[in-house]
């Protein structure tokens, strides 16, 4: 290159001799950086086109796009393809659409796609990547097998009392805004979420965050800045499902600093004080006292308690987690911040479309209403579990607004499969649109409406498999589901018991989605009016 450009030099001066120096470079490096290009085209696989330089992804790490939105944008690209192809830089990447490959790549082929492509660097981000939601292979399988049983329905049962008494502080919260001002606007996203961050810090943590009662509550501010998405928290949190591979060179982590020391502090703690008084509570840090001290759970098993089918693990990997030190810091704080922001996204949904509809919300009142009848008022685990179109109104609303809206895999080993003829090469980042899914007309016909009918039992039966899958399949679903139902739920009830909910002036119709982060989320929250109804 030296030679060539004093060449140049001598022929045409310095200007055109660094001018073509430029170009040489430019050319060198578009090649570079789309020589796998033609990838998907050779595999015969349908491809959105890629731009030089930055593939398919500039929507996303320029913050114009959601990663849900993203995935939902490529779902819709090309209506009749079974995977889509795209590139995240210059690397290939495939998004599954064709519902019976969705099935094989979650639950039939688990074997060839059975760790997430999410990752973080294990020495910078210990909490972030040794929790369940990250850790890869023997690890994961010999962690989700231990774990499980801190979510049996016999250990919800028993937790039920601490979600209900949250409950119970949230009513509380609205009836003093009311006394204040009548058919007052509410957030009721930001009351949602201080109410489950209190069930989580209560039920994980075993302490009283306080999110309703202190507007500082130290958890509240800690969950709050985990989804915010400023600029740079924004680019970081894509990087993490996007390209892992950048997150050693940066140092990021997905628990930041200053919220990683408190989890650590607020955990040790608890554990101590539990441990020195020997007392029980039935909460998560009695389990996982008993993980730390015996290396597993004693604990029935129900018939509804499948969370860990198809999968066993390696007992010699025992050795390489030993349920101590930030291994286990790190699955309390998954919980946390897996569990609280879901939930209360569930039930801020679920009301705002019951305001804007409210026969729904007379119809599902009037069930609640009916049960407590027959509990002498009492709001109880068997209850809320059995009312049908409670769980009816739950599952549209997680339909409409999935609130982790894609899943993600990687591929372990080459994988061909048969019925479309895809191949698929070891380490192909593998995504799917539950977003996607869950608004294709084709499955869910006029996709926009909200309709608790699509799950009646009539409904149900026309569901094509695999295209509703709020909480994920197979054995890397989502563990907290029954702890999520019932967070969601029992908050739901709580509310609608006491208060009639509306839309204000405030309130956006439609709701403007935030075009930032990973889990769905709105603009401005969901404000509310609450009307406060007879006993
Ligand atoms: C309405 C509430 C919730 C929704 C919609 C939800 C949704 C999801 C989804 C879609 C996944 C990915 C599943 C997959 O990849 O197949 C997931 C995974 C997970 N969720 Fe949830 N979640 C909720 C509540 C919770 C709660 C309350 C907790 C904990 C207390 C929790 C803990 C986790 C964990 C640890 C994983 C990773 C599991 C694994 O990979 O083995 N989630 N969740």
């Amino acid at each position: 290159m030296g030679w060539w450009a004093a060449t140049l030099e001598r022929a045409g001066g310095p200007a055109l001799g660094a001018a073509l120096l430029l170009v040489a470079l430019s050319l060198g490096l578009y090649l570079h950086f789309t020589r796998h290009f033609a990838y998907w085209r050779r595999r015969g696989v349908p491809f959105v086109p890629p731009a030089p330089f930055v593939g398919n992804v500039a929507p996303l790490f320029l913050l114009r796009r959601s990663i849900g939105g993203f995935a939902r944008d490529l779902y819709r690209a090309l209506p009749e393809a079974p995977a889509v192809g795209f590139w995240i830089f210059d690397k290939p990447a495939l998004l599954i659409k064709k519902p019976e490959l969705v099935k094989k790549i979650l639950v039939k082929d688990f074997g060839d796609f059975g760790d997430r492509y999410t990752d973080s660097d294990v020495h910078a981000d210990p909490l972030g990547q040794r929790n369940l939601f990250v850790i890869k292979g023997e690890l994961w399988k010999y962690l989700r097998i231990n774990v499980s049983p801190l979510f049996t329905s016999g250990k919800m049962k028993k937790m039920f009392h601490l979600v209900v008494k949250c409950d119970e502080q949230m009513v509380e919260y609205i009836n003093k805004a009311y006394e204040k001002e009548k058919n007052v606007t509410l957030d009721l996203k930001e009351v949602t979420a201080k109410c489950t961050t209190d069930v989580i810090s209560s039920c994980v943590f075993g302490i009283n965050s306080n999110s309703l009662a202190d507007p500082k509550a130290e958890f509240r501010e800690f969950g709050k800045k985990t989804f915010e998405y400023t600029f740079s928290r924004g680019l970081e949190v894509i990087v993490f499902f996007f390209a892992p591979f950048l997150v050693k060179y940066f140092k990021l982590s997905f628990f930041q600093k200053d919220a990683a020391t408190f989890l650590r502090k607020v955990f040790w703690d608890t554990i101590k004080a539990r441990e020195e008084s020997k007392t029980k509570r039935n909460d998560l840090i009695d389990l996982l006292i008993e993980l730390k001290n015996k290396g597993q759970i004693d604990h029935e098993v129900n018939d509804d308690d499948k969370d860990t089918d198809g999968i066993t693990a390696d007992q010699k990997i025992s050795k390489q987690f030993d349920f101590s030190g930030d291994d286990l810091v790190a699955q309390a704080a998954i919980f946390f911040v897996a569990g609280f922001e879901t939930s209360a996204s569930t039930m801020s949904f679920a009301l705002y479309e019951l305001a804007l509809q409210p026969d729904l919300q007379t119809r599902l009142r009037n069930e609640i209403r009916d049960e407590m009848k027959k509990s002498d008022g009492k709001i109880t685990y068997e209850m809320v579990f059995g009312m049908k179109y409670l769980d009816m109104v739950v599952s549209e609303t997680l339909r409409k607004y999935p609130t982790l809206p894609f899943l993600d895999r990687v591929a372990l080993r080459d994988y061909h499969d048969d019925d479309t003829g895809i191949s698929i090469e070891k380490g192909t980042p593998i995504f799917i649109s539950l977003l996607g899914l869950h608004t294709d007309p084709k499955y869910h016909p006029n996709p926009d409406r909200f309709d608790p009918e699509r799950f009646s039992d009539e409904g149900k039966r026309k569901h094509v498999p695999f295209t509703y899958l709020p909480f994920g399949e197979g054995p890397h679903n989502c563990i907290g589901m029954r702890f999520g139902l019932m967070s969601a739920k029992t908050g739901i009830v709580h509310i609608l018991a006491k208060y009639e909910v509306q839309p204000s002036e405030r309130t956006p119709i439609p709701l403007v989605l935030n075009k930032r982060g990973v889990v769905t989320t709105t603009i401005g929250g969901v404000p509310l009016k609450f009307n406060k109804l007879n006993d």
